[in-house]
């Protein structure tokens, strides 16, 4: 069952298209990334999820039913969209606490989901005071409160330091194995690479892919193995049902075998190698060239 299903969604400030007939679903037990170079219509896509941005068309449904449908949306889907939104002069206690009881949620949730986020320690301190590690944390204690099936966090590394981004990260893989449908928004694709599962990547508001991570990398050349020697061999891997594409400075960029089966192949033959290399395109590559495109379009239109 999906959790949050995305049809059609369009979203235009003026005559500016932000989000453009966009579909995607957010499956529970699993973490989505959801990229996008700046200004690709992530946060607004976002924000209307959850109803704070009213969609120009199309429909949005957390668990079947549109937010404003929703009894108590915080037991629905929790939403992390700007971890700077918390009263500063407030203890996290306090700020979990009003939070709660606005939402009609048990006062017991507020120490459940500081035990969580690890912030029983402070839980009596003023948030204004809070780093930034912290206070990312102190929002996701909120989305928690009304213990979700689905949850939003937007860009929930910028500027954490790499212990916090490492928190953050088996944070959001463990809601999901609790079952849970996890979005996170990112522009950039390393990050994503260690947390999502599924990737839904967009440019200009348009969706530009929707695939598992590891569709991504196979789709953008993973599995390709560069292979160097002085003798003529292209024939003999053609042969044994690769192709072959000549790479930089005389290498071949072979596709449909394996290393290790063109090793064998070499040994046969007696081809002595001196480069057998499996290809990883990383992710940071895939995207940039997902999203060239869209990239290009904002700096000729900037
Ligand atoms: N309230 C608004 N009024 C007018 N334009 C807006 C409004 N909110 C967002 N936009 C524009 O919509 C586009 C998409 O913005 P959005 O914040 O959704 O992108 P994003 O993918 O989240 O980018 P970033 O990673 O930079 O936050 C941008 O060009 C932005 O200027």
């Amino acid at each position: 069952m999906t959790t949050i299903e995305v049809r059609g969604l369009t979203k235009r400030y003026g005559s500016d298209v932000v989000v453009d007939d966009l579909s995607f679903s957010v499956a529970p037990g699993q973490v989505t990334g959801f990229l996008g170079p700046n200004g690709a219509g992530k946060s607004t896509t976002m924000k209307m999820i959850i109803g704070l941005a009213a969609p120009t068309h199309g429909i949005v449904t957390v668990g079947g039913r549109r937010y404003q449908d929703l009894p108590v949306p915080l037991t629905e889907v929790g939403a992390l969209l700007d971890a700077s939104a918390v009263h500063g002069a407030r203890t996290a206690y306090d700020h979990l606490l009003a939070l709660a009881v606005s939402n009609g949620l048990p006062r017991r949730r507020v120490d459940e989901v500081l035990a969580r986020t690890g912030l029983e320690g402070v839980a009596g301190k003023r948030a204004g005071g809070f780093s930034l590690g912290m206070r990312q944390r102190l929002g996701i204690a909120a989305t928690l409160l009304g213990d979700p099936r689905a949850l939003i966090f937007d860009e929930p590394v910028n500027g954490l330091d790499p212990e916090g981004i490492r928190w953050i990260r088996d944070f959001m893989r463990s809601l999901a194995a609790e079952g849970r449908a996890v979005l996170v928004s990112s522009h950039l694709m390393s990050e994503m690479a260690q947390t999502a599962d599924h990737l839904v990547v967009i440019g200009r508001g348009r969706l530009i892919a929707d695939m598992g991570m590891a569709d991504l990398m196979h789709a953008n050349g993973d599995g390709t193995v560069l292979v160097r020697t002085g003798e003529p061999f292209a024939h003999h891997l053609t042969a044994a049902g690769g192709t072959v594409r000549d790479g930089l400075e005389g290498a071949l960029v072979v596709s449909g075998l394996s290393s290790t089966e063109i090793g064998k192949l070499a040994a046969y033959h007696g081809v002595p190698l001196s480069e057998l290399t499996p290809q990883r395109v990383s992710l940071e590559d895939a995207f940039i060239e997902l999203t060239r495109e869209s990239v290009e379009y904002q700096g000729a239109a900037a």
